[in-house]
């Protein structure tokens, strides 16, 4: 599903130039599992980011889904997230304004559907995550992992195949932590593809594969032994 070679990724600034991927090499087949760790700053934002069609990588070849995608303008990664990537982000970034149905149904704004489907899909969604009892509240009428929850529901709505958390329970305590990465499992097993950053170690044992970057470049891949049934 996805298939990067040699991505390099620079950032310049006024005074400095920082490499954040170097010749990255990286296969994620659909259904995977995948964790990426690695300290502060060195890359790994940057590499979902690129994964994301959230930034296009200064060199090197991604292939998602078998298009090659690296040299993509903005407005063609746009079209091509729409209902593709689902992102999960570790300060929830809900819209305080609008409420918890509102805010699911924000991804579907950009789909061909009557709005009789829109409210179907948003209503199964908050129904599959438990959390319809909360569809009129406001985010900060919430606890942390109940933000968490709406955050995932907005991300798979629109049932995209691809699901990159950056962080998902970098704010939240680990009860509630816990029943996001065992949402996010779920939904792995109903068949999503998922690439997370995590500081973690405990969230990436919920990963079939953890890829550790350091200055911008992958040092180790390891194969967790998941007990599937
Ligand atoms: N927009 C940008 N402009 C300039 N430099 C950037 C930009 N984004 C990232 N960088 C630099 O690229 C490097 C990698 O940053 P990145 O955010 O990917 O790291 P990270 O591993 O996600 O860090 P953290 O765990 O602290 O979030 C860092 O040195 C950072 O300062």
């Amino acid at each position: 599903m996805i298939k990067l070679e040699k991505i390099n990724k620079y950032f310049q600034t006024e005074e400095v130039q920082t490499q954040a991927l170097k010749d990255v090499n990286l296969h994620v087949k659909e259904g995977e599992f995948i964790a990426i760790m690695g300290p502060s700053g060195c890359g790994k934002s940057t590499l979902l980011n690129v994964i994301g069609l959230l930034e296009s990588p200064t060199s090197g070849s991604y292939q998602l889904d078998g298009k090659e995608v690296a040299d993509y303008k903005e407005s063609q990664r746009t079209n091509l997230r729409k209902g593709n990537i689902g992102f999960v982000f570790q300060n929830f970034h809900l819209i305080n304004q609008l409420t918890v149905s509102e805010n699911v149904m924000l991804p579907l704004a950009y789909l061909d559907l009557s709005k009789t489907d829109r409210k179907k899909k948003v209503e199964d969604v908050l129904d599959r995550l438990k959390i319809s009892h909360r569809r009129n509240h406001y985010p900060q009428q919430l606890s942390g992992g109940q933000q968490q929850r709406v955050g995932i529901c907005r991300a798979v709505v629109a049932q995209p195949k691809l699901i990159l958390a950056d962080e998902p329970t970098g704010n939240l305590d680990s009860k509630n932590g816990q029943e996001v990465m065992e949402l996010l499992t779920e939904l792995n097993r109903q068949g999503a593809t998922i690439v997370m950053v995590t500081h973690s170690q405990r969230d990436a044992n919920y990963a079939h594969r953890v890829i550790s970057l350091l200055d911008g470049e992958i040092v180790t891949e390891v194969e967790n032994e998941i007990d599937l049934f």
